[in-house]
């Protein structure tokens, strides 16, 4: 039987999160192409692209791409001008990306940085300060993105961490290198005197999960 929060999901996404094409499309599209379905759920991406809207974001820097469907939604939120960042290291996740943001009629705001994050993040240092960050790759390296982001930023900037509770698994010291990185990047949140930081659980289509949630100071 579905899970009862599933089941919530579907209720609150029938009422709240209008049906699109072009959002749908993204997602059938990275499926077809037999890419993993570990992008956001519809209701995350639109709560990613309100708070991107609430925080008047005008550039984005997002680290993990896959399919671009959480690009899509915050790039939505940015006004014609704006500029969205995503960092992607696996070429494939690019060029599906690439078309899938081609097709949603989006790739004049979006450019897609193939390679390793870490390898790739250096060359924004002259570019302007981002109003956003979106953190969603591997998760070891999370605090190294925190890192960064914190250094792309400006105070006011706010930055968004996917994937904090991972069923749990966020409680066991001795974790996987995903949970590790995880654990370490929470406790930069907590402790980064140029962050002030929150996370909120999230149960839905994605299982038990959640997102951290700082402020840059
Ligand atoms: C969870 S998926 C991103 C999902 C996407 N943000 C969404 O919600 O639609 C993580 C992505 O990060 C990419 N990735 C893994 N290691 C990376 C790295 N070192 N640098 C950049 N991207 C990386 C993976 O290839 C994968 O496409
Ligand atoms: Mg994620």
């Amino acid at each position: 039987m579905t899970a009862q929060w599933e089941r919530v999901e579907e209720y609150l996404g029938n009422r709240l999160v209008q049906p699109d094409d072009d959002l749908n499309a993204i997602v059938a599209a990275t499926v077809a192409a037999g890419l993993p379905a570990i992008e956001v759920s519809a209701a995350q991406g639109k709560f990613l692209m309100l708070l991107a809207r609430i925080a008047g974001a005008r550039r984005i820097l997002e680290i993990g791409t896959l399919g671009g469907f959480s690009t899509a939604w915050l790039a939505r939120a940015l006004p014609d001008d704006g500029e969205l960042v995503t960092c992607e290291y696996e070429p494939r996740h690019a060029e599906v990306a690439r078309a899938n943001l081609a097709a949603a009629g989006l790739l004049d705001r979006v450019s897609i940085r193939v390679g390793a994050a870490l390898d790739t993040l250096p060359d924004l240092m002259d570019a302007e300060p981002f109003d956003l960050f979106f953190i969603d790759a591997d998760k070891v390296n999370n605090p190294a993105y925190l890192d960064w982001a914190v250094k792309l930023s400006r105070p006011g900037s706010v930055i968004v961490v996917d994937n904090v509770v991972r069923g749990g698994s966020i409680l066991d010291p001795d974790g996987d290198e995903a949970v590790q990185g995880t654990r370490a990047a929470v406790d930069i949140l907590g402790s980064h005197p140029r962050l002030d930081a929150t996370a909120l659980q999230t149960v839905g289509a994605k299982g038990w999960d959640g997102f951290a949630l700082a402020l840059v100071l």
